[in-house]
């Protein structure tokens, strides 16, 4: 049986732990990156080869670390045919998305007579893109990461992903690269990748910009890097909640948990519904389906559902709305009757699938919506990734001579006010030289 908690019957530490999910124990992986940063801001290439062969793979050197141009075309014929049919879907879908979003290039308003203001969206020029590797193989992130930063129009778009212990990259992943026009790949994982992206080496330019999800480890290099580079979006360890009602099939509600659950065992996934009788038929058909996974995956799920996740048991739809836009999950399924009614109350959501086809698997890998989501409740104030990760905007003002009559006095009074006699000057020399 998976568990099933009452709301209302919860203490405020029980609320509390649940709110904080997997919260990642970084105390220990802070010490470890800052060691390995350390290593590699003063040794380079060497520092980071070093690495390499203690954490992944123990052949690394200099030379072998950037996967070359038969790397690539080995993938090309590694892949199965199905799975590069799958691949060219998703990557479509996930290009269309992506297109969808750019904004155009310059906007100009007439703010008042004369006087225009606007932005000039830009790419950013280098980026570093983390494809994780440890509890599974992620084509699917390589997809999501590097498509956006292709849409985008970024000139230089580095990826780091973790070799296995022959040194080989997960070749399906090198098949989505370079299908994104990816050429730069490092077989990099964990501290290493973000020290050597952040800090650069002989061989590895720096980037102004690294992002993709990663365990504690890049997440610990990740904010002691922080300043030195831009660390995109918090993406932790995954979480979820499916929202259920008294409509909900709780065998979709029960395959729906699962997904989330099998991610690792510092997955948190819930299902949240005022239904007892759907809370508990979810409950014994999550059993169910859990012997349908294989060990490993099964014992991520008891694990992450026994301490992070499981069956909450609200009072009303209401608290239940309440409790999602508390804990603000990285994916939100709405199985209710009508998921658009509701909508409109979702306020913190990393991701909001609407209704029974809508599985949050397929947003993952075939929708085209970004997978790369905020977790551990930043989707309060994060977002997907998506064309704009891979942007910037610059202001943008142009200021006619009509314009200039209507705004001189107030630049001059304000200058004068805050004591800025230069910028006064700029203004009173302009009425007699132009
Ligand atoms: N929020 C999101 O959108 C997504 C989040 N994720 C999350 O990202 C995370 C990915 O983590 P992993 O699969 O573990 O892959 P990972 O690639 O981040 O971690 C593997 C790397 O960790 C390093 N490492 C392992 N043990 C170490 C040790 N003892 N000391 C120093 N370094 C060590 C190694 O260098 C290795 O290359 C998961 O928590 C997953 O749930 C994954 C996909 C999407
Ligand atoms: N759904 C995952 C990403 C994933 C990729 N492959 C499988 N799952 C997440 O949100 O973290
Ligand atoms: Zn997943």
């Amino acid at each position: 049986m998976v568990r099933i908690l009452k709301l209302s019957q919860l203490s405020d530490a029980e609320r509390a732990k649940l709110q904080k999910r997997a919260e990642l124990d970084i105390d220990n992986a802070l010490k470890v990156a800052q060691t390995v940063i350390e290593t590699i801001r003063e040794r380079g290439d060497a520092g980071v080869v070093d690495y390499v062969r203690r954490f992944d793979y123990e052949g690394a050197t200099v030379e072998n670390i950037k996967v070359n141009e038969a790397e690539f075309e080995r993938a090309f014929q590694l892949i199965e045919p199905e799975v590069k049919t799958a691949i060219e879907q998703a990557f479509r879908n996930i290009q269309e998305v992506h297109r969808r979003q750019m904004p155009e290039e310059i906007q100009l308003a007439e703010i008042e007579a004369g006087v225009f203001a606007g932005e000039k969206i830009s790419p950013i020029p280098n980026v570093g893109l983390y494809v994780p590797r440890g509890r599974g193989a992620f084509p699917s992130m390589m997809l999501m990461l590097a498509i956006p930063a292709m849409v985008a129009g970024v000139e230089r778009v580095v990826v780091c992903t973790p070799p296995d212990k022959q040194g080989n990259v997960e070749p399906v992943s090198l098949v989505a690269a370079r299908m994104a026009g990816v050429r730069e790949i490092y077989k990099l994982g964990g501290v290493q990748a973000i020290a050597a992206l952040a800090l650069g080496t002989k061989n590895i330019k720096r980037v102004d910009k690294i992002t993709g999800p990663c365990s504690v480890y890049g997440a610990a290099a990740k904010r002691l890097l922080f300043g030195t580079v831009d660390v995109g979006l918090p993406a932790g360890p995954s979480e979820s909640i499916v929202l259920a009602d008294e409509s909900t099939d709780a065998r979709l509600a029960a395959l729906d948990l699962l997904i989330e659950a099998e991610h690792g065992a510092d997955s948190a996934a819930l299902l949240v519904t005022h239904c007892e009788q759907v809370a508990i038929a979810a409950s014994e058909y999550a059993q169910e389906y859990l012997q349908k996974l294989p060990d490993w995956r099964r014992e991520f799920c008891e694990a992450g559902l026994a301490a992070y996740g499981g069956i909450i048991l609200t009072d009303s739809l209401q608290q239940s709305l309440d409790f999602v836009n508390e804990y603000a999950p990285e994916h939100l399924e709405l199985l209710v009757s009508n998921p658009f009614a509701i909508l409109g109350k979702i306020k913190n959501a990393g991701e909001i699938l609407l209704g029974n086809h809508t599985p949050s698997s397929m947003a993952t890998y075939a929708i085209g919506v970004n997978a790369v989501l905020p977790t551990g409740s930043f989707a309060r104030s994060y977002s997907a990734v998506s064309v704009y990760d891979f942007l910037k905007r610059s202001t943008l003002a142009y200021v006619t001579p009509e314009g200039f009559e209507k705004l001189k006095e107030t630049t001059k009074t304000l200058a004068e006010y805050e004591g800025f006699p230069a910028h006064k000057l700029a203004i009173q020399h302009r009425e007699i030289l132009l």
